[in-house]
Formats: structure tokens, C-alpha cells, sequence
């Protein structure tokens, strides 16, 4: 498989489990490590050290203690608070660790391309997808209610052959041939269509920088054709302008559009500013806007009609342009109904905003939704968008 090429087909016959928040995915995960046999794959974007990396350094190294193949593909800018002596207790203990992309000075505006992902693979038994990093902040047994709100799904069935693929092919090109190296596409990718009528159907869809951007079409393409609901969640609000247009239509022609976004409890306060500016004409198009208030809402997953999509996109046109990303894309009754509720759950506990809300903003507000919004704009004209 190259890297930026291929769309990757739906399969059907999987299983899917929706995992709420670190207390809940992460002792399935290392549950999981604990029992593989054979293989244990890796890919993350964030990882930290903390209680959380300590337990998932004993699990990976246990594992290859007994044998068991381990990999594990770090990015090189989200793992650069995991210190030396936990590096060299995963490579000690008999563990493959390779990084993506480095920082480097000669690499000026290429430090940007990160890999994103978040995949765990054990032998071709269980996978696990979704938004969470490997640090405290989503997971520290000794802090149990003070987490950033995530999912992860755990899979089983054939669809875990096609993340094997892409792992192996990230795995073996990370060292080698960066993604700026490979053409950028002619056109966009052509995707396969929705199977009809069946259950347990899934696809693994990705993205590599402006190589291959399989996500955000297919994501626009379910925007266009949204009979029923949509259903989007996002820590980092600025989606491309395909995204904003295609929500806005879907609310005009009556489907149910629902936004849920963060509170004031973020890690990048300037962002949540720069996406505010795109409130106002989303909020007159009937789009209902949720800001989730108990925790940072760090998840980023969509339901469309029944049609899923979760994994480490925030569709935001920043990790669209630079990063690798991948999502699982579901169409599974079962798990349409776990996402649904979650949503619903989410939904209650957030502060919805309205436009008459909007207008009664304070002046520091307006000045900052003012400022970041400029300087999102500026920054992304200036990056050629
Ligand atoms: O990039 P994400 O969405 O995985 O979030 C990680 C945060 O940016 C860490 O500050």
C-alpha cells in the first residue's frame, strides 16, 4: 500500500464497542496487551510521561518480555514530554520505537506534518481507535474524575487487516519517504459508496496531509446527502469551508444540525476565539451550538443519519492541510446507538449558545474572537489554503 494512494473498502462482519473517557478505554486496552500472543502495534500521536504512559510501558514491555512483537510509532513533536529513561526502558525491553518526523531546524515550515493518529492493534484480534493520547490528562487511576472527555472504539473482525495495513505502511515509510515527497492529487479520491442494509460495516479512512484527504471528502459527501441528523463533535472548531457550507445547507433544508463543542475549559483557549467567528452565520442557518461544560471536550466524532466517523481528525482545516490522521468510518446499528447516546448525554450537560446569547458577548470577548479569527485567517492565506 502507498502511503498517500489508496481508499480503503468498506467491510462488513465487525464488532464495535464505544469506550467513554480513560477510566473506561484504558484498562480495556491494556487489558488487551496483557493477553496478546503475537503482536502489538502502536501508532500515537500524544504521549507523556505520567501514571498513564508508566502503566502502558509495563503492559508493552511485559508483553515483549514473553515474546510478543511490539511496535510502537511515536510522533515526534507529541512525544517530546516522554523523557529519556522511559525511551530507553521501551527500548531495553525488547521494544521497536520509531518516530515521525523529528523537529529540525533545516526542516523549517515541514515540522508542521505530525502524525496524529491514535491506533492500538493487538495480533489481528482487537483494535482500538479514537481521540485520546497517552498522558495523564486522559487517564491517571490516582485522579479518577479529572479527565479530558474522549472515546475510543474498540474493533474486532476483518477491519482490523486494513489497519494492520496502514500501520505497516506508515511503520515502513516513516524512516524513509516523507509524505511531502508524494504528488499531490489530481483530483479528490474516489470513495466507495455506503453499503446498503448491513450490519457491523466499516472502513478505515484517512488522511495524509494534502496527499490524500479521504476523511474530509467523505465527511462533506455525508454532510451533502444528511437526511435526518448531524451530530458533530470537535475540540479545535475550524473546519474547512466545505464543511461550514455543507452544515449550513443540511440545517436550511431541515436536518437536525447539532454542534458539540468545548466550554472554557480548553487547552488552546486561542483556537476556541478563532472558531467562534464562524458562530453567528451558523447559528442564522439553524445550526444548534452545544459548549460541553463538566470537562475539556477533547472527542472528535460525527453521526450522520447512521453513518460514524471517529477517530484523531478534529476536521479542522489545520490537521486536514499538515497531519496523518485516521478514522474509523461505521455503519453498524449497535454503534449508532452508542454514538447517539453519547451525543445525547453530552448534549444535556452542555450550554447551549444562541444568537441572542451571541449578541450580548462582552467587548473582551469581541476583541478576542476579533483577534484569533484575523490571525487563523491571515496565517492559513499566507500557508496558501
Ligand atoms: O491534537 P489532539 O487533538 O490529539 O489534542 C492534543 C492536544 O493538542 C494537546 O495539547
Amino acid at each position: 500500500m502507498r502511503i498517500a494512494g489508496p481508499v480503503m473498502p468498506w467491510c462488513g462482519g465487525n464488532r464495535y464497542e464505544l469506550l467513554i473517557d480513560g477510566p473506561a478505554f484504558f484498562p480495556v486496552m491494556l487489558e488487551a496487551i496483557g493477553q496478546a500472543r503475537h503482536r502489538v502495534d502502536l501508532e500515537f500521536y500524544l504521549v507523556e510521561d505520567g501514571e498513564c504512559a508508566e502503566r502502558m510501558i509495563a503492559a508493552l514491555t511485559a508483553a515483549a518480555a514473553r515474546g510478543v512483537r511490539v511496535r510502537c510509532l511515536f510522533d515526534g513533536f507529541g512525544c517530546y514530554k516522554l523523557g529519556q529513561p522511559q525511551r530507553d526502558r521501551l527500548v531495553q525491553g525488547g521494544i521497536a520505537l520509531r518516530f515521525y518526523n523529528p523537529l529540525a531546524w533545516r526542516l523549517r515550515f515541514r515540522n508542521l506534518h505530525r502524525d496524529h493518529r491514535k491506533i492500538l492493534l493487538v495480533d489481528d484480534s482487537i483494535g482500538f481507535t479514537g481521540g485520546a493520547g497517552i498522558t495523564d490528562e486522559f487517564w491517571n487511576p490516582h485522579n479518577g474524575d479529572n479527565y479530558w472527555h474522549d472515546v475510543m472504539v474498540a474493533m474486532r473482525g476483518p477491519i482490523l487487516e486494513h489497519w494492520q495495513r496502514l500501520f505497516d505502511a506508515q511503520w515502513a515509510h516513516c524512516n524513509h519517504r516523507p509524505i511531502w515527497d508524494f504528488p499531490l492529487p489530481q483530483r479528490p479520491p474516489r470513495l466507495p459508496d455506503v453499503p446498503f442494509g448491513s450490519q457491523g460495516m466499516g472502513r478505515v479512512a484517512y488522511a495524509a496531509a494534502r496527499q490524500h484527504r479521504d476523511i474530509l471528502h467523505s465527511l462533506a459527501r455525508h454532510l451533502t446527502r444528511a437526511k435526518r441528523r448531524i451530530y458533530l463533535a470537535t475540540p479545535y472548531f475550524l473546519p474547512p469551508g466545505k464543511v461550514r457550507r455543507a452544515l449550513m445547507r443540511a440545517a436550511r433544508r431541515g436536518v437536525e444540525v447539532r454542534l458539540l463543542l468545548t466550554s472554557h475549559h480548553t487547552d488552546n483557549p486561542p483556537v476556541r476565539y478563532a472558531g467562534h467567528r464562524h458562530y453567528p452565520r451558523l447559528l442564522r442557518a439553524g445550526v444548534r451550538i452545544h459548549e460541553y461544560q463538566p470537562h475539556f471536550l477533547h472527542m472528535k466524532m460525527a453521526l450522520v443519519d447512521d453513518w460514524v466517523s471517529l477517530g484523531s481528525c478534529n476536521f479542522d482545516h489545520w490537521n486536514l492541510r499538515w497531519n496523518l490522521e485516521a478514522n474509523l468510518e461505521a455503519v453498524d446499528p449497535e454503534l449508532a446507538t452508542q454514538v447517539a447516546s453519547c451525543f445525547s448525554r453530552d448534549f444535556a450537560e452542555s450550554r447551549e449558545i444562541t444568537l441572542e446569547h451571541w449578541r450580548t458577548r462582552s467587548l473582551l470577548k469581541r476583541v478576542n474572537h476579533g483577534f484569533w479569527g484575523w490571525l487563523d485567517r491571515s496565517i492559513s492565506s499566507f500557508m496558501g489554503r
